[in-house]
Order: structure tokens, then C-alpha cells, then sequence
């Protein structure tokens, strides 16, 4: 690691303005834009000014992305073309909010993640997987070879559900899928200008329009449903409950409406990613493999996994963190400068864009040793590595708009990852095109085929 490069001042930066030369060679890069991005800062360095089709300022050192994400909602927020783009799924919900609204909403909602409330979701995160983990028990025994990114999608999904909608769920289950799969194929479309706003009539804009409005439907009728029944301790029933500490006002329904789907789809998406990663992780690394079975074996032994065996699974913390620096879901992060500021010893105006790259940041060869390796090693809190910025890997973001589902997706990852690999070894079978695809989330483009084997 280049410490000089680490200590660099976030006022020092070059900030070289660049503009695309050779078209055809940026229309291939952005067929895949988290290389597109890591060819970027590659070639001009951490801090780079581009004038194209979009402009934008490019950060990717953690000096830069801390001083962003501390002073999102002061400096800058998410009024970006492509926000606005998730503006039109999510409305004015947490996810994208600003201003007060964003404040009051995230004052609401901080209780219902904290550590505690979380814990109580703990018994559906066990059930599902092991669920999912008995109707894998043929699947094991033919050696049937399947897409387990398929099979993290409907469990995340249903963790999800049930933690929202309880029973609710079950009822509407595949109803849910179909909305929740167009919702993720608009969101992953890039926000071109005109073809893309919700008013052009193109056919994927009919069929979010459709999608948004039955879901609605959808949420309105078990709010009412709820309202005038006994209370159910769900994360519905919690919403349902809230009162701002301040003036005691509950949220609209219009608002829970509003939070539902955002915590449908952010809540879901980013984890089976995540979970897709390690199993690809896993099968590279065979003695991360056997290091993480070993603690398992040791901390949780025969019996059933319980909540107090977390904690203790320290090696295990180690995979995932690891995974989600070199497959950081959410890849890619984007602001818009709310007034004229200084950024890398550079003035950048009021309505500029400014965007990181996760993918390379969390990459970068000045802040990590041999980056391409999974080394869960590195991410032990007293590694030597660890001395470098903590902006250095955020794979929830940082600052006041932070994850709020951070304790959630720790503890669903922690939860999956141990029921099933105590019972199987995933094997990625020799059938699987891998290839990484960078949307809304960071996947395999094709799946991950895999085949399993008893433990
Ligand atoms: C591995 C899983 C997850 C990852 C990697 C992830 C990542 C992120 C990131 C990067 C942000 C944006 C931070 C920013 O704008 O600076 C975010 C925001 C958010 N996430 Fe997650 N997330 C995950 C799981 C979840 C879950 C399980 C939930 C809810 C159940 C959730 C709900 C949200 C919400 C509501 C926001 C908006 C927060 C705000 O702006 O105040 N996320 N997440």
C-alpha cells in the first residue's frame, strides 16, 4: 500500500478534465459501466472531470467519497437524472427523499433497524433458509444442475415479505415476484434522456405504471385490513404503530405505502446478490471454505443455529465483508452539488454530478493488497490492512444516509450462509458462462450454475 497516497490531502487532487475520445471504445466500456468507471480512474487517476453524453465528476479515493457521503443532505443530495429515475418506483420513500421529508421519515424508521427489532426478525431468516435448504434435499441427491442466483432471489425475497406482511405474504407470494422482477428490470435500465422519463409511451414504462398501481392496491388493502384488526408485530404492524417523536404524528398511508416498496426492493435485491457472490466466492476458495466450516462446526455444533451464536461467528463476518468489497451490490453511487463547493482542491459548481464507483474503490491498488484476491483475513479489525481509511470499503454507504437496513443484511447473510453451507458444499459446475453484469446491482450475468454435495 502507498501510504503517501493514503494520507493525501482532500484538497490535493489533479482533477483532469477528460472527454471521450474514441466512441466506439466508450460504447464498449459502457456496455459494462463499472469497467467503463474503473477504466476511468485507472487512466486519470482518483479524481477525474469527463464531459460526454453525461458529465460528471468521478471520485475514487476515500478522502473524496467520505467528504460526499459525510455532507450528503448539507452539500449534496439526489436530485440526479438517475435518482430521478428511481423517483418515479419509490415516489417520495426513504430511498429517495431529501430534505425534511428524508429527516422525518429516517428519524421514524431508525428504531424499527436498530439492533434489537431486528433480533425479532431473526426465527423467519432460520425458517426460510431452512426451507430452502430441505427442498434443495433431491436437488442434492440427482446432482441436478441449477441457477442458485434463482433460488436467492425467492428466498431473500421471501425473508422479505414475511418480515413485512407476515401471512400477507404467502397469499400474494407470486404476485409480489412478477411486480418486484419489473420493478428491478425498469430500475436497471440506464436513465437516457426523453425514451426513459415515466411519460414516454414505451412498453416497459405501461407495465411499471401497471406494476405500481397493483401494488398499491395491493398495500392499501392490508393496511385497512390492519387498521381496523388486532395488532401484528411485523414490520407493517410497526410502521402502522410509529409516531415522530416530536409532534406524535403517525404516517400517512400513502407514506407506509411508500416504504413497503422500497424495503421490498432494496431489501431483497442487494442481499441475494450478496449471497450469490459468496457461494461463487466459496467454491474458488476451498480453504476459506474449510476455515468457515470448521467455525461453524465449532460454534453452532449439531443443534439448530440460535441468535446468540452470531456474535462468536467472527470468521464468518470476515467472508461477508469481503465479498461485499470485491461485489459490492449497490456498485455504484451518484449526487447532485446542491451549491458551488470545493471538492479535491477544485471548485465544482452547484448542479454537477458526482459519482463513485464501488467496484473500483473498494479495488483501489493504493488501500488494498493484491485486490483481486478474497482474503476474508484482511477484514479482521486488527489486520494491518485495516489501518487504512474505513471509506476505503462501503458497501453501505456512509453518513447520514447510511443503509438503514445494514443490521438486517448482516444477520440475513450470516443466517444463510451458515444453514446451508452446515449441509452442502455448492459447487459451480463447469456448465457456468461467468461473466459480471453491473446494473442496479452487481451480478453474475448469467446466473451462477451450481450442483450440490452432502456435508
Ligand atoms: C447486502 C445488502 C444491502 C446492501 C449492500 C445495501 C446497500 C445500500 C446502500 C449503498 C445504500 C445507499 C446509501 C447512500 O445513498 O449513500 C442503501 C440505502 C438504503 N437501504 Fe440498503 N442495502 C442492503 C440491504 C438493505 C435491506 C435489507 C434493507 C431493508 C430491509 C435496506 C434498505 C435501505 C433503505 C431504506 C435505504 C435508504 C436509506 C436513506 O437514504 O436514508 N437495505 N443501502
Amino acid at each position: 500500500m502507498n501510504s503517501a497516497i493514503q494520507k493525501k490531502s482532500p484538497s490535493s487532487f489533479t482533477g483532469d478534465l477528460v472527454r471521450p475520445r474514441l466512441c466506439y471504445r466508450q460504447w464498449m466500456l459502457a456496455g459494462n459501466p463499472a469497467y467503463f468507471f474503473d477504466h476511468l480512474a485507472s487512466q486519470f487517476g482518483d479524481f477525474v472531470h469527463y464531459r460526454g453524453l453525461f458529465s460528471f465528476y468521478l471520485v475514487n479515493h476515500p478522502a473524496l467519497v467520505k467528504q460526499v457521503l459525510m455532507n450528503t443532505h448539507k452539500t449534496f443530495d439526489k436530485n440526479t437524472v438517475i435518482y430521478d429515475r428511481f423517483r418515479n418506483v419509490f415516489g417520495d420513500g426513504l430511498v429517495v427523499s431529501e430534505g425534511a421529508k428524508w429527516k422525518r421519515q429516517r428519524r421514524m424508521m431508525q428504531p424499527m433497524f436498530g439492533p434489537v427489532t431486528v433480533q425479532g426478525f431473526f426465527h423467519e431468516m432460520v425458517s426460510a433458509a431452512e426451507e430452502l435448504a430441505d427442498r434443495w434435499h433431491t436437488q442434492c441427491q440427482t446432482g441436478t444442475v441449477f441457477d442458485i442466483a434463482d433460488d436467492m432471489e425467492r428466498v431473500t425475497l421471501q425473508i422479505a415479505g414475511k418480515v413485512l406482511f407476515s401471512d400477507g405474504f404467502e397469499e400474494a407470494r407470486e404476485q409480489i415476484a412478477a411486480w418486484t422482477s419489473t420493478i428491478n428490470h425498469y430500475s436497471a435500465k440506464p436513465p437516457l434522456p426523453i425514451v426513459r422519463q415515466i411519460w414516454f409511451p414505451s412498453q416497459i414504462n405501461r407495465q411499471l405504471k401497471q406494476t405500481l398501481s397493483e401494488f398499491q392496491q395491493f398495500t392499501h388493502q392490508l393496511i385497512a385490513e390492519r387498521r381496523g384488526g388486532p395488532k401484528v408485530n411485523d414490520l407493517l404492524g410497526i410502521l402502522l404503530q410509529a409516531k415522530h417523536e416530536e409532534d406524535g404524528m403517525a404516517m400517512t398511508d400513502a407514506e407506509i405505502a411508500e416504504e413497503v416498496l422500497g424495503m421490498i426492493i432494496g431489501g431483497h435485491e442487494t442481499s441475494s446478490s450478496a449471497l450469490t457472490w459468496l457461494w461463487y466466492e466459496l467454491h474458488h476458495n476451498p480453504s476459506v471454505q474449510e476455515c468457515l466450516l470448521e467455525e461453524i462446526d465449532a460454534v453452532v455444533g449439531d443443534g439448530p443455529v440460535k441468535l446468540e451464536h452470531l456474535p462468536q461467528l467472527r470468521y464468518a463476518r470476515m467472508v461477508i465483508d469481503e465479498c461485499l468489497r470485491l461485489h459490492p451490490p449497490f456498485w455504484f453511487e451518484n449526487r447532485n452539488v446542491m451549491q458551488d463547493t470545493n471538492l479535491g482542491g477544485h471548485r465544482i459548481p452547484k448542479g454537477s454530478m458526482v459519482v463513485f464507483s464501488r467496484y473500483s474503490l473498494h479495488r483501489h491498488s493504493s488501500f488494498w493488497n493484491a485486490p483481486e484476491t478474497f482474503d476474508p483475513l484482511r477484514q479482521n479489525p486488527e489486520h494491518p490492512e485495516n489501518t487504512r481509511s474505513s471509506y476505503a470499503q462501503v458497501p453501505f454507504g456512509g453518513g447520514p444516509r447510511i443503509c438503514i437496513g445494514l443490521n438486517f443484511a448482516i444477520m440475513e447473510l450470516t443466517v444463510m450462509l451458515v444453514v446451508i453451507a452446515r449441509r452442502y458444499r455448492v459447487i459451480v459446475d463447469s456448465s457456468d458462462r461467468h461473466e459480471m453484469a453491473a446494473q442496479l446491482t452487481m451480478t453474475p450475468r448469467h446466473g451462477l450454475k451450481v450442483r450440490l454435495e452432502s456435508r
